[in-house]
């Protein structure tokens, strides 16, 4: 069955004048891993709010696992990781089990109380990140890095067949990083997740990811990560305009 996960289809959104996006069209297929670049402001996020229905675009559509997404409940197939995540905030006293056990709440509902099988659930999700050994720990007393990844076992508790992570490594250390897209990889390779990443960090995309996609309001590109490396200062020209430089920023 090669059933579309993501499709988006003419797709335009404008917040009251600015338009952000533009006639944007692509798929991801089950299994795939696609990396989402573009500049600062070029409607990344815009574009993956549309995919969790939390915006509803002015024309065209999305689907997701077939449906049009505001049908769709896509509920626990699709995880989610935000930016925010990075400024969750740690000073709340949650340990990474309760943060983890937290994503189960959208399937649970608020009042059901947690059975064994749940628990059993938490600590697989916290053993896939590599956490095991901080699962009593408070949240707010791990490495940015760990953090990142407690979110990642919160998003993943609910067993979605869809990832979704938006910046993620804002903020984090190159050592975290480098192992954080190794996580990705395992789960993607080993699990069988169907991923999207947006990132500013072009550098991992011949690395990691198999299709990239280059946005700034239109779609620049979209396609396997060597034909990207090969058209790579063209596309970027044209998507970025003439600041290149501003692609191997990270900004904080
Ligand atoms: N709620 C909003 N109301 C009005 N304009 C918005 C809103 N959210 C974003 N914008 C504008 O829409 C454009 C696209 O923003 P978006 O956050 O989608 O870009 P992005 O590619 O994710 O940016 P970045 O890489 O900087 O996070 C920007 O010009 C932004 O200022």
């Amino acid at each position: 069955m090669n059933e579309h996960v993501i499709e988006i289809r003419d797709l335009h959104f404008s917040y009251e004048e600015q338009k952000v996006l533009d006639d944007v069209n692509f798929v991801v297929d089950r299994g795939q891993f696609l990396g989402l670049v573009g500049p600062n402001g070029s409607g990344k996020s815009t574009l993956v709010k549309c995919i969790l229905g939390l915006l509803k675009p002015e024309q065209g559509e999305v689907r997701l696992f077939g449906e049009p997404v505001r049908y769709s409940r896509a509920g626990s197939r699709l995880g989610y990781v935000s930016q925010k995540a990075n400024s969750f905030n740690l000073g709340f006293p949650a340990t990474v089990k309760e943060v983890v056990a937290s994503g189960l709440y959208g399937q649970l509902g608020l009042f059901r109380r947690m059975k064994q099988t749940d628990w059993d659930k938490v600590d697989q999700a916290i053993g896939k990140v590599g956490l095991t050994e901080y699962r009593d720990r408070n949240i707010g007393k791990l490495s940015g890095g760990q953090q990142q990844r407690a979110f990642i076992a919160r998003a993943l508790v609910a067993d979605p067949e869809l990832l979704i992570l938006d910046e993620p490594t804002v903020g984090v250390d190159v050592k975290s990083t480098e192992q954080f897209y190794q996580l990705l990889t395992e789960l993607h390779r080993h699990h069988g997740l169907t991923l999207l990443l947006v990132t500013h960090d072009i550098g991992v995309l011949s690395t990691y990811v198999d299709q990239v996609a280059c946005l700034n309001k239109r779609l620049f590109f979209h396609g396997d990560p060597d034909e990207f490396a090969e058209r790579e200062q063209e596309i970027l020209t044209r998507a970025y305009g003439h600041d290149i430089q501003i692609v191997s920023h990270h900004h904080h």
